[in-house]
C-alpha cells in the first residue's frame, strides 16, 4: 500500500481542550477517506495537523512522504471549512487568481465548468448564492489539479442536485488517483463516497473501515417500525423467537426483522389484530453507527431485554 497521509500518535491541546489525543492513521493513493464525529471532536484540527496549518504537540503526520510543514503545495488542495475569498471578483477571476499561484495550473473556465458555475463565471463572488460560493471555493482548491485534496465539509449549504454532481466530481477526482481526505456531518455523504471511514470522538479514533463492514458490526439491526392509531399490546403477538418487539409512542418497533422475515411479522401482527398506519422496514446506516459509537440514543435501537417482548419459539 502507497501511503499518502500517515498521522502518529498526533496530540494537540488548546489550553485545557485536548483537541486531539493521540490520534494514528493512514491514508492510500487514491483513497478516499471520510471523517465524521460531533461538533468539536478534533476534525478540523486534523485537518490542520495533517497540512501543515497548526503544529502538533506532539506525535508526526507526513503527506506525500514529506513533513506536512515542508511538502510541495502544488501537489495538495485544502478546502477549509470557513474559507471565503475576496467578495468583489467574478467567480473567474478569483479562479484565475489562485490559478496564478502555481507554475502549472488547470484552465480556470474548465474548473468552474467542473463544479457546475459555467454559467456564473462572471458574476461577483460576493452575489453567488451560498451553495455557489461553496462550489466556487472547491475549484479554487482543484486550480493547481492536486494529488492529495482535503475538503473540510465541502458540501455545506449546497443542494441537494450540487451536492450530487460535487460527489460525482470527488468519484471522478479518485478514480484519476487523486487522494481524498474529506470531513462531513454528512452520513450519506461519506457512506456514497468514502472507501474507509474514521470516526473521532473527543480527539479519539474510535473506529475505522468500511462503511459496510463498520455498519455490520455497529450499526444494530433491521427493524420493522409500525404506526398505530391507537395504543397496543403484545400480549397476543406471537413473533418467530429471532425478533423482539418493543412498543413505542407511535406504535411498535420489531428488531432483527430480515427480508425474509417481513411477511411472517405482518401476519404476526395481523393475526393479532393489530390495525396500522403505516409499516417501514429500516436497515441501519452510517447514521446508526454514529449515534452508537459516539454514545448518542436513537430510535431503533433495541432496547434491553426488560423492556422488550420476546418472540416465541
Ligand atoms: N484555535 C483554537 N483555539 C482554541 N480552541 C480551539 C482552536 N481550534 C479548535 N479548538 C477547540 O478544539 C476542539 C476541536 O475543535 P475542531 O474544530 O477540531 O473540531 P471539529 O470536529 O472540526 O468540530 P466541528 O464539527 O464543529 O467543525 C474544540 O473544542 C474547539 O473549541
Amino acid at each position: 500500500m502507497n501511503e499518502v497521509l500517515v498521522a502518529d500518535d498526533l496530540r494537540k491541546s488548546y489550553g485545557d481542550v485536548e483537541a486531539l489525543s493521540g490520534v494514528s492513521l493512514s491514508v492510500a493513493e487514491g483513497e478516499v477517506f471520510g471523517l465524521i464525529g460531533p461538533n468539536g471532536a478534533g476534525k478540523t484540527t486534523l485537518v490542520r495537523a495533517l497540512t501543515g496549518t497548526t503544529t502538533p504537540d506532539s506525535g508526526s503526520a507526513s503527506v506525500l512522504g514529506s513533513d506536512p510543514t515542508s511538502v510541495d503545495r502544488q501537489r495538495l488542495g485544502l478546502l477549509p471549512q470557513d474559507f471565503t475569498p475576496a467578495g468583489r471578483l467574478t467567480a473567474r477571476e478569483l479562479v484565475a487568481y489562485y490559478a496564478g499561484l502555481y507554475d502549472d495550473a488547470r484552465d480556470p473556465d474548465e474548473l468552474l465548468s467542473d463544479v457546475g458555475l459555467a454559467d456564473a463565471a462572471d458574476t461577483w463572488y460576493e452575489n453567488l448564492s451560498g451553495g455557489q460560493q461553496r462550489r466556487a471555493c472547491i475549484a479554487l482548491t482543484l486550480a493547481n489539479d492536486p494529488d492529495v485534496l482535503f475538503l473540510d465539509e465541502p458540501t455545506t449549504g449546497i443542494d441537494p442536485a450540487g451536492r450530487r454532481s460535487l460527489w460525482s466530481l470527488i468519484d471522478d477526482l479518485a478514480a484519476r488517483g487523486t487522494t481524498v481526505f474529506l470531513t462531513s456531518h454528512s452520513m450519506a455523504e461519506v457512506e456514497r463516497l468514502a472507501d474507509r471511514v474514521g470516526l473521532l470522538n473527543e480527539g479519539q479514533l474510535v473506529t475505522v473501515g468500511h462503511p459496510d463492514d463498520l455498519v455490520a458490526e455497529h450499526g444494530g439491526e433491521n427493524r420493522l417500525v409500525v404506526q398505530t392509531a391507537d395504543s397496543i399490546s403484545l400480549d397476543d403477538v406471537s413473533l418467530p423467537a429471532s425478533l423482539a418487539a418493543e412498543v413505542t409512542a407511535e406504535g411498535v418497533t420489531v428488531y432483527g426483522v430480515g427480508p425474509r422475515e417481513i411477511g411472517t411479522t405482518v401476519s404476526a401482527l395481523d393475526d393479532a389484530g393489530i390495525v396500522y398506519e403505516s409499516l417501514v422496514w429500516k436497515q441501519p446506516g452510517l447514521e446508526e453507527v454514529y449515534l452508537s459509537l459516539t454514545g448518542e440514543q436513537f430510535e431503533g435501537a433495541r432496547p434491553t431485554a426488560a423492556a422488550v417482548a420476546g418472540g416465541s419459539q
